[in-house]
């Protein structure tokens, strides 16, 4: 059985394909495939592993119908279109679980960093602009005791809520379409609605998938009924953000700050005005982007396509959506 990898994979998943006898191709060149480049790449194989690249559509699974899955080496799925996986009868896979310390991690970096302006003061000594202190210069704010938002609170987004109550205290609130009733007795965390959580926030941190309900869902009207000393973390996906409204409400204080590891669209470009603002911080999408949590996913990638060609159940489908 063959493998292609739209990256170089991690090594652990790698082995594990290699010692189940599976040859593995990998794409180690730093551009993404063209379209046609993809399919004529997955012709030749059974399986496709996609660690990135451009958007797995409908057009390329009509012409790769032969592939056992479609196995993600990410937990979110928004760059394939699963709705046609399913009706073409496509498996496809993800890696759940495994990356929500290392991502949760970063959102509350993000919080940390924020609220102390810590990537502007960074910026300002590499400019040779230490300056002068005094007592009302450089101030940030606090986050101890504040109320944590959470848009989303599924595996990352719990991480976030207990690392926030456990190192500041935080209260917890969140908007789930359902109700997270774990959370709720560990964390005391109070489901709102999202007017609720806008409303209440000190902190709000995104950790929903992308959807087609949750696409720019933080845009000029949510950040409106913001508190204007609130923090907005993006650690899920750019698209959840309008980042033209985002801006503008940075600009006109309507809210304090932001921490993005994900931008709408990706890259940013330099000379984006988020750049140059003191109260906000920005990472390149590092979200899952440690050695222990990036060979923990590619075990995973590679144990759901070891499980597909071995006709066995697969360990991480994600097509059940499209029937719940
Ligand atoms: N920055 C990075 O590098 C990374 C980003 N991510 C992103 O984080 C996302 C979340 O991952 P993970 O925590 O593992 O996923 P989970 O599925 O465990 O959690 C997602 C949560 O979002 C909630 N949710 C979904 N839709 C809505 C909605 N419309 N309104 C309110 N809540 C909603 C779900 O609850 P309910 O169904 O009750 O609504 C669920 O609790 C991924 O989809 C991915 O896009 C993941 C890893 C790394
Ligand atoms: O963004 C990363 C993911 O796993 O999803």
């Amino acid at each position: 059985m063959k493998v292609f990898a739209t990256r170089v994979i991690p090594e652990e998943g790698l082995k594990l394909l290699q010692r189940a006898g599976v040859i593995v191709t990998q794409w180690t060149e730093l551009r993404d495939l063209t379209p046609e480049e993809l399919i004529a790449h997955c012709k030749d194989h059974d399986a496709l592993l996609y660690a990135g690249g451009r958007k797995i559509d409908r057009a390329f699974m009509e012409h790769c119908r032969h592939l056992k899955v479609i196995s993600l080496l990410s937990v979110g799925y928004d760059n394939v279109d699963v709705k046609a996986a399913t009706e073409l009868g496509l498996p496809v896979t993800n890696t759940p679980g495994v990356l929500s310390s290392a991502t949760a991690d970063i959102a509350f970096l993000l919080m940390l960093a924020v609220s102390r302006k810590a990537f502007y003061h960074h910026k300002r000594i590499i400019n040779d602009e230490w300056g002068f202190s005094t007592p009302t210069a450089n101030l940030g704010i606090e986050i101890e005791g504040k109320t944590l938002g959470i848009w989303g609170l599924g595996n990352i987004g719990y991480v976030m809520a207990k690392r926030c109550r456990d190192a500041f205290g935080m209260k917890i609130i969140y908007c789930n379409r359902e109700r997270n009733e774990a959370a709720e007795k560990e964390l005391q965390a109070v489901q709102v609605s999202f007017e609720g959580l806008l409303q209440q926030s000190d902190v709000l941190s995104v950790h929903t998938s992308l959807t087609a309900e949750t696409k720019e869902k933080f845009n000029k009207e949510a950040f409106d009924k913001m508190k204007p000393t609130a923090i907005f973390i993006n650690a899920a996906r750019g698209g959840i953000h309008n980042e033209t409204d985002l801006i503008a409400a940075l600009q006109q204080g309507r809210i304090w700050g932001a921490g993005l590891d994900v931008t709408n669209p990706e890259p940013m470009q330099p000379g984006n005005p988020l750049l140059d603002m003191p109260t906000v911080a920005v990472l390149p999408h590092i979200g899952s982007a440690t050695v222990e949590t990036r060979n923990a996913m590619s075990r995973i990638a590679a144990q759901n396509i070891i499980a597909a060609f071995e006709g066995k159940p697969l360990p991480n489908p994600v097509n059940h959506i499209y029937s719940l």
